[in-house]
């Protein structure tokens, strides 16, 4: 891998002239760090396609419920930094909390419609939290293209119709999710499953890989979905939801139907998803 040396800035003015010293295309990937290969993945597809990339790392408190693990979400600077800096990122933003919600900050950026179902539904006001925080970042890093994970679908599907909606002039892509050796997606919060809950978990990708195959055979989808909820549910998850994505999680044609989970083992929230092909005829 390259290494090239990365400029890491925590203010506003000084992430003005760094970005004003870039000429040529520019990817961002924003994240929330503890940063894995998944993460990584999204820096390398950037480093594609721009020539120049921008990561920043900001645990955003608008997106966290309540009842959610903002305090105890991973936070790992030095080692973040090594990564990008190996996988050839030029510049770290890396702003404070004061920096992006100063006093008497009254804004909110929501999405409506399809942020209704799924990770909508069961996390309120997080993916106004998620916009919020993505239309300022948007406009601190004026990016010409920034990439995001498939594994937080909603998440694309809501920043994608954000980025439409709002005239930003950011081109939004997927980079297909990355997974362990034994199906389970990366994420920064497999870092709470205990041993136990570490090898219960394949059983979330495994389930649902089995219903998109049943459907793939021309299964009915609510049996299949059944099949798959009982066996995520016996390995010990509480189910926020396993469902087909409907049309309206689909704003374009890029984005084919999906099955979306989310589930709780443990202290541990976890979502995944995949592609599904549905026969015309059942
Ligand atoms: N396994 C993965 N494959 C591809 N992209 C990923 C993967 N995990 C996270 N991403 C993407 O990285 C970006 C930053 O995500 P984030 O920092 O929340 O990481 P995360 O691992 O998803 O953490 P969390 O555990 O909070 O969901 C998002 O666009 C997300 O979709
Ligand atoms: C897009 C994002 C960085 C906004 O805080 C976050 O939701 C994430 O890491 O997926
Ligand atoms: N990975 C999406 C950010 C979140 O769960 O808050």
């Amino acid at each position: 891998m390259q290494t090239r040396p990365m400029q890491t800035v925590r203010t506003l003015p000084e992430l003005r002239a760094a970005r004003a010293a870039m000429t040529g295309r520019v990817a961002f990937v924003p994240t929330m760090g503890a940063l894995h290969a998944g993460h990584m993945a999204l820096v390398t597809a950037a480093r594609e396609v721009a020539d120049h990339v921008i990561a920043s790392i900001f645990v955003n408190p608008l997106q966290f419920g309540p009842n959610e693990d903002l305090a105890r979400y991973p936070r790992q600077e030095a080692a973040d930094a090594a990564l990008l800096v190996e996988h050839g990122c030029d510049l770290l933003w890396l702003p404070p909390v004061e920096v992006m919600y100063p006093a008497g900050f009254l804004t909110t950026v929501s999405v409506a419609k399809i942020d209704a179902a799924f990770d909508g539904a069961h996390r309120p006001g997080h993916f106004d939290g998620v916009a919020t925080v993505v239309a300022k970042l948007f406009g601190q890093v004026r990016p010409d293209i920034a990439l995001f994970g498939e594994k937080d679908w909603q998440q694309l599907a809501i920043i994608r119709r954000m980025a439409l909606d709002l005239d930003m002039a950011v081109d939004v892509r997927g980079v297909p999710t990355v997974r362990e050796a034994d199906g389970l997606a990366l994420s920064s919060r497999n870092a709470y499953l205990s041993a136990g809950e570490r090898t219960a978990a394949t059983e979330l990708p495994r389930a649902l890989n089995a219903a998109v195959a049943a459907i793939g055979r021309g299964e009915p989808v609510s049996l299949a979905l059944a099949a798959a909820r009982q066996a995520i549910a016996a390995a010990g998850f509480e189910i926020d939801y396993v469902e087909l994505a409907d049309a309206a999680l689909q704003p374009t044609e890029e984005l084919p139907a999906r099955l979306l989970a989310a589930a709780r083992i443990g202290t541990t929230r976890l979502i995944d998803n995949i592609p599904v092909t549905i026969r015309a005829s059942r």
